[in-house]
């Protein structure tokens, strides 16, 4: 199809593009309002195949999945995240670290599935097409596979939560990593009681989003951006928001 000016349309139609800045915009990392169900196998497959559809350095799908369902292997998983809350809980103080203290930071136990995304550092050899500068891109591209699965999940009606109070040692241990395989993200999934419209840090009073027009540089690093139009239209977008 082309539009009137003759440019290809290569733009989806209105309702589809409005879904998918739904999933961005009302996605949320859920800690506290899982339900039990567990996740039917149909669905839980179109999430991970979301996930497996990243883009990924050199085609490089450095990604695995383990499903972890098993009480006793949570158990041991939440065990590390409380040795590791504890220590975190530390670093703030007065005010701050009461406010801490009472932040729902995991729902490892509450939510039906657990879900570790592994980045396997090795696969694909020692040279992978566009990772030889930035030895990183393997795990910038796990990411991506873990906002798919998030996007994904939120436009399924299933909440995700990242939890990162975690020894990665400890954690290597407990699922049987094989070296080199990096325990990227783990995640808590269920379906939920309902999604805040806010973070729940910004809820909280901990953190507020930052206003996107003050994060937008022109050239270079502090310099203004020369575009009036663009501005504005940042500074209206955030006020509906
Ligand atoms: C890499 C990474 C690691 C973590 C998180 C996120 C990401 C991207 N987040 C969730 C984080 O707090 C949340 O994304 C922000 O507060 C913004 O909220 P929404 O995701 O928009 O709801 C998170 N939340 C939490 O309760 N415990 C945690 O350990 C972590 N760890």
């Amino acid at each position: 199809m082309a539009e009137p000016n003759g440019r290809p349309d290569h733009a989806f139609p209105e309702a589809q593009r409005e879904g998918l800045y739904r999933a961005i915009f009302e996605r949320r990392d859920v800690r506290a309002q899982f339900r039990p169900e567990p996740i039917p196998p149909e669905v839980l497959a179109r999430l991970l195949e979301a996930a497996h559809h990243a883009p990924s350095v050199g085609f490089m799908q450095p990604w695995d999945f383990l499903l972890i369902d098993d009480r006793a292997v949570r158990e041991r998983v939440h065990a590390i995240f409380e040795r590791e809350n504890a220590k975190a809980a530390e670093a703030h103080t007065g005010e701050r670290g009461a406010l801490y203290r009472r932040l729902k930071l995991e729902g490892i136990l509450e939510s039906p599935l657990n879900l570790c995304i592994t980045c396997d550092r090795s696969r694909g050899g020692e040279h992978v097409l566009g990772r030889q500068s930035i030895i990183e891109t393997d795990l910038f591209s796990t990411c991506l596979a873990v906002q798919n699965l998030w996007l994904a999940a939120r436009a399924e009606g299933i909440g995700v939560g990242w939890v990162s109070i975690l020894d990665q040692n400890e954690l290597t241990e407990v699922l049987g990593l094989p070296e080199n395989v990096y325990p990227l993200a783990y995640l808590c999934l269920g379906y939920v009681d309902d999604f805040h419209d806010q973070p729940e840090l910004a809820l909280a009073g901990w953190r507020q989003r930052l206003p996107l027009a003050e994060r937008v540089h022109g050239n270079g690093w502090g310099e203004a951006l020369d575009a009036p139009t663009l501005l504005e239209a940042l500074a209206t977008r955030e006020t509906t928001r």
